[in-house]
């Protein structure tokens, strides 16, 4: 095991997240987890819920670290505008936006009648 390597990956995949950080969507997805992990510490989540929550919410930050990786090689390869290139930045985007919409229904599947119930 070559422990130096190990952590120079590391290192450079804490700049991916670095860079994952400037960008716009990526802030509001920060927002949507603080927003999220305080209501649920609110609510009173069980392990179970607290387990689902995890997945999805680390799917859409996986989701959105891939889609901010293509747009960055898109922009490199094609500097010109290009029909293919738009769609593979619009089937990044697509991704993003199918696995957000599944933790805004999960979301409402475990938060609302908790929220409902502390009415
Ligand atoms: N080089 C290109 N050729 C064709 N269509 C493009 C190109 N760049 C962008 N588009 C179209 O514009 C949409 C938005 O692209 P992109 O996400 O790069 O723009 P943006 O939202 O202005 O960028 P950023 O997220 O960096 O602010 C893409 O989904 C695609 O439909």
């Amino acid at each position: 095991m070559n422990v130096p390597k190990m952590l120079r990956s590391f290192k450079y995949a804490f700049q991916g997240i670095w860079v994952l950080m400037q960008e716009n969507n990526a802030r509001f997805h920060l927002f949507a987890t603080v927003v999220v992990v305080l209501t649920g510490l609110l609510v009173g989540l069980s392990s179970d819920e607290w387990a689902i929550i995890s997945i999805i919410v680390g799917l859409v930050w996986v989701a959105e670290a891939f889609n901010t990786a293509i747009e960055k090689l898109c922009d490199f390869v094609s500097t010109e505008h290009h029909p293919l290139i738009g769609k593979v930045k619009d089937l990044s985007a697509g991704a993003v936006l199918i696995i957000s919409c599944i933790a805004v229904i999960i979301g409402i599947i475990i938060f609302l009648p908790k929220i409902l119930a502390n009415l």
